[in-house]
């Protein structure tokens, strides 16, 4: 059996390379870095270290990797492939749908076998999201024969992969924990299953729980810890008034999760408890400026921070915290985060409102919209007398 697998980073190499190796697949990755594609080739193994005590280390074997530059083996990989993945960023889809879908329509002239399309990225609906480029960039006349044999299963996948900064650069650390839910009944026959994955008949009480817990308390962390001048988010989760910020923020998204999807909430607050706990591994050192990356993405309306908050008001949920995390991630002002440069762009150039209306998508007559200026201009101000006894 072959996978091909889009993105060879950290969750890539860490989680999803890792199970498809040891369900048996042949990984092929197509990767952009091309002394990470030599070193794949040549070597065809790399070693994934869990951030325990003893520091296990397992190999996954069977690996290779191809540029994602040479149309002619990616449509060969495409072509072979009995299962395609995908982790590089919900905004980089885009880039690779092309490939795609060039490598869809070679397939489609030398077999008639079903392909299931898996976007493992960190959003609501992201494979369907790449179904919808592809179908964009696909002649009309293959539609019906897409609609056929491919499929386009939403996913969840969790387990923290920091950036790495191992000796071996194929090497990659992860924290033990690990969950992967896939959409049963959007796939297609065929495939062998994935060991260790968890097969549900509906995703959304599943990425919805993640996102909102295991994101959200993650982005806020980042968010708090950033203004106040951490540098990891075990740092943040090591200040007992950080992490009981973050703590106050997973019961506001918590209310909102029990609500909507019914949850037990026992289970759900040992779920959170967990949750603060793998923050907070020691044996793992994550930067605030990977987990609070791409602010304009975690701030915009279907992700973590702005959908829980407007589901929490709709069911009447206070969530002072989850205002007070926004306002801090519209103020995350890192230099080499090309959406924080351009969120501060535009801040500067047109002000709070506009951001809070275009970006997050919060009108300005509704009541949230007022909350988040407050905080923000109070933390604006803070941050303004801070610097000025400096
Ligand atoms: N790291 C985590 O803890 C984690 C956990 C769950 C989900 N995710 C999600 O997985 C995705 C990847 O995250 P990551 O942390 O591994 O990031 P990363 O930056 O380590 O890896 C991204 C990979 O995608 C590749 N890539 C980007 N654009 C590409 C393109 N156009 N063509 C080919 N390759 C391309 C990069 O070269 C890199 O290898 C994101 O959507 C993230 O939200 C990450
Ligand atoms: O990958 P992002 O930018 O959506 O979010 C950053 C982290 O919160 C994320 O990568 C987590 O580590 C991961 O989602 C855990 O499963």
């Amino acid at each position: 059996m072959k996978a091909v697998h889009f993105g060879p980073g950290n969750i890539g190499r860490g989680f999803i390379g890792l199970l498809l190796s040891k369900s048996g697949y042949d990984v092929c990755f197509v990767a952009r870095n091309k002394k990470q594609i030599a070193m794949l080739q040549q070597r065809k193994q790399y070693p994934v270290t869990l951030a325990n005590e003893n520091e296990d280390t397992s190999i996954v074997r069977n690996v290779t990797a191809i540029n994602g530059n040479d149309s002619r083996q990616v449509n060969e990989a495409i072509a072979e492939a009995d299962l395609i993945t995908t982790a590089v960023g919900v905004s980089n889809l885009k880039h690779i749908a092309p490939a795609i879908t060039t490598g869809i329509e070679h397939r489609f002239k030398t077999n008639d076998r079903p392909l299931n399309i898996m976007a493992c990225e960190n959003a609501i609906g992201a494979s369907t999201h790449l179904k919808k480029m592809v179908y964009k960039l696909l002649p009309a006349e293959l539609h019906e024969k897409a609609d056929r044999l491919l499929a386009f299963p939403n996913t969840a996948v969790d387990r923290i992969v920091p950036a790495q900064d191992n000796e071996d650069p194929l090497e990659v650390t992860v924290e033990p924990f690990y969950e992967w839910v896939i959409l049963r009944p959007a796939m297609k026959e065929g495939p062998k299953e994935i060991k260790g994955a968890h097969y549900v008949e509906s995703l959304e009480p599943y990425i919805e729980r993640k996102l909102f817990t295991v994101n959200t308390g993650h982005c806020c962390a980042a968010y708090f810890g950033y203004l106040e001048g951490y540098r990891t988010i075990q740092e943040v989760m090591a200040s007992p008034r950080l992490r009981q910020k973050v703590k106050e923020v997973l019961q506001e998204t918590g209310k909102v999760l029990i609500r909507k999807h019914q949850l037990d909430e026992k289970k759900h607050q040992r779920y959170i408890d967990k949750t603060i706990d793998r923050f907070a591994n020691p044996n793992l050192k994550d930067s605030i400026v990977r987990v609070g990356r791409s602010p304009i993405r975690k701030l915009s309306a279907n992700d973590r921070l702005v959908r829980p908050a407007l589901l929490a008001y709709q069911y009447g949920i206070e969530i002072p915290q989850l205002i007070s995390a926004m306002a801090a991630g519209l103020l995350f002002d890192y230099k080499k985060d090309p959406e924080a440069v351009k969120l501060q762009e535009v801040l500067r150039k047109r002000g709070i409102h506009h951001v809070i209306g275009q970006y997050l998508g919060i009108e300005e007559d509704h009541p949230i919209h007022r909350q988040i200026v407050d905080e923000y201009e109070k933390l604006a101000k803070g941050i303004r007398k801070k610097n000025a006894a400096m």
